[in-house]
């Protein structure tokens, strides 16, 4: 479908909702947007494709609009002093370069209000936890534990199901039909577990405490990273308040929804109770009163999530995904680094055990960031970790540490800086994403304190070459030089969305740019009209991009890319 049909596809579709009156404010913002761009002239553009590479646009930018400042002041003085035809002739020339430069400017200043006002349409909606808020669960007894699910360095997982499971509340509102997905897409689960899943729909994380006291405070307060992901209903008013007063007396950060991050919709506080495998599996962790020889306190901390049937390892383990798949698991995990990024917190421990994953109602893999026990979440938002001495943790898992982190040296005065820590993780988990084994992971493998880039491996042949391509750019040492995952994010779904768009751009003027992206605004959210296909994976990433819009990182985003397609189009001419 060409830009034109598309919006004039989507006008059409506008229309006729809203003459149906069936379309509120999704159909009129989204009419509005297409009949202002329809409205807006043409635009004169006067730079090069070129000119998109980051660097190059800044300078030219800055350079013209320089000259354009000194040709106006030249054409003044000439016009006081008068002049041959020649410098006449040149005046003119000169006007009309300023002309076309100060369209440029117009050009990008209305583009750049045409991304903020896509941006806003979209932050406005929020997005909602699957699970249908539940009354109770402040408590252990609240629940029925099943088999366990999983086991980490720092918990035991358990499968559980609200005790009103068979019977409705006494107010008859909360039974555990409203605590599961829409029942539609649990069906759509494809995954051996999925009984399981039906009966069981939520788990439950019980953490070993070793440090952390006995008392609700003390645990709520050493642990307060786990609650990072917690929804606004997670605690029991009178704990919320202890853990308002927070980690180490600092408001602990609390991240806001998003499909790509884990949800914590319940934690609490109970004594550990002897659990399915207990003895057997971490007999070492239980208090003297289940397990004499234990080590563990009498009570700890329990976390409450939805249920996922594996952990992207565990899939990748019996799965071979699609290409375009592939490039969605990517894509997915760079969305939810970048929401945490734009939260002020950093993941630290990323690896494929700590993304979950479930299936959308087409079958595609939604992946979910979870544990969030090492994270780095400061008050103010910083993401610069003062490091002064050895006792400060540098995070997690120290095979994907990004080298910035891995190479730092404590000392009075120096800071790490995580802004793009989490995303050069996610570059490593890619090789397993497209198939790999990851290379920080194999005895004799690179080690991130100090690879080179070239000795990165191959990919498989078959592996997406955007993505690739994302991939090396998240693996450079020098975290200047890799992109932020925002900016990776917007290559992958210019990649997914809008490849013809940007090989047809041919100049740096953005009005394609902008129609593209306002036919995009208008299918998805007629898409959110539209029923369960507006909850799919493809609508939920577009969604994210959408409602992250910033034109300087798009174009930033673009010259990646455009650099690299000028890249493979040269090797292969040279091959
Ligand atoms: N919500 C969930 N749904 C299904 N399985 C889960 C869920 N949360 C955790 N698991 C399983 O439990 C395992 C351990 O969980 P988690 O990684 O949170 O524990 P941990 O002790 O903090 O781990 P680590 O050793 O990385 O610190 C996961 O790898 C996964 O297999």
């Amino acid at each position: 479908m060409s830009v034109k049909h598309a919006i004039s596809r989507g006008l059409e579709l506008g229309r006729s909702f809203l003459q149906l009156g069936l379309l509120k404010s999704r159909g009129r913002v989204a009419a509005k947007l297409l009949a202002e761009r329809f409205r807006a002239g043409p635009s004169v553009r006067t730079v090069q494709p070129q000119a998109f590479l980051p660097s190059r646009y800044r300078y030219y930018r800055t350079s013209l609009k320089g000259l354009a400042a000194q040709l106006q002041y030249a054409g003044f003085r000439r016009r006081l002093t008068g002049g041959s035809p020649r410098n006449r002739a040149l005046f003119l020339a000169f006007g009309l370069g300023v002309g076309l430069v100060e369209q440029q400017l117009e050009d990008d200043r209305r583009s750049a209000t045409a991304c903020q006002e896509i941006q806003a349409v979209f932050r406005k909606k929020t997005f909602q936890s699957p699970l249908i808020p539940f009354s109770s669960g402040y408590k252990l007894e609240d629940y029925i534990i099943g088999n366990q699910i999983g086991k980490g360095s720092n918990a035991a997982v358990y499968e559980a199901a609200p005790q009103f499971f068979n019977s409705k509340e006494s107010n008859g509102e909360h039974s555990l039909e409203q605590v599961r997905e829409d029942k539609e897409d649990v069906q759509m689960v494809r995954s051996p577990t999925c009984c399981s899943l039906m009966n069981f729909p939520l788990a439950i994380k019980m953490l070993w405490n070793f440090g952390a006291g006995s008392s609700s405070e003390a645990i709520l307060k050493s642990m307060s990273q786990e609650l990072v992901p917690s929804g606004p209903l997670a605690f029991k008013p009178e704990e919320e308040e202890i853990t308002l007063d927070g980690y180490f007396g600092v408001v602990p950060k609390r991240v806001s929804a998003h499909p790509n991050v884990i949800r914590v919709h319940r934690a609490f506080t109970a004594d550990v109770p002897l659990l399915p495998g207990a003895q057997e599996e971490y007999p070492d962790v239980l208090p003297a009163r289940l397990n004499p020889a234990g080590l563990g306190n009498n009570r700890t901390l329990f976390v409450v999530m939805k249920n996922y049937p594996c952990t992207l390892r565990q899939y990748l383990q019996v799965t071979k995904p699609s290409c375009r798949q592939r490039s969605l698991m990517v894509l997915q995990l760079l969305e939810g680094v970048d929401h945490l990024c734009q939260q002020g917190v950093a993941h630290r421990d990323l690896k494929s055990d700590n993304v979950l994953l479930e299936f959308d109602s087409g079958g595609c893999p939604r992946l979910v960031i979870t544990d969030f026990g090492c994270c780095l979440a400061q008050s103010g938002s910083s993401l610069q970790l003062p490091f002064s001495s050895l006792c400060v943790s540098r995070g997690g898992n120290i095979s994907l540490m990004a080298p910035e982190v891995v190479t730092a040296v404590p000392g009075s005065g120096v800071v790490i800086d995580y802004s793009k820590a989490d995303a050069w993780a996610v570059g490593a988990i890619s090789y397993e994403i497209l198939g790999e084994q990851n290379p920080f992971y194999q005895a004799g493998g690179l080690r991130s304190t100090d690879y080179q880039e070239k000795q990165l491996p191959l990919f498989p042949s078959r592996s997406p070459a955007d993505v690739q391509l994302v991939i090396q750019l998240l693996l450079r040492r020098n975290p200047e030089r890799r992109p932020s995952a925002r900016v990776a994010a917007n290559m992958l779904h210019l990649s997914l969305w809008g490849r013809k768009v940007l090989a047809s751009q041919d100049s740096a003027g953005t009005k394609k740019l902008v129609d593209w992206l306002l036919c995009q605004s208008a299918v998805v959210l007629l898409k959110g009209c539209a029923g369960p296909s507006g909850n799919g994976v493809e609508a939920e990433l577009q969604r994210s991009f959408l409602s992250n819009l910033d034109l300087v990182e798009l174009r930033t985003a673009m010259g990646f890319l455009l650099y690299g397609w000028e890249q493979r189009r040269g090797c292969s001419l040279s091959a």
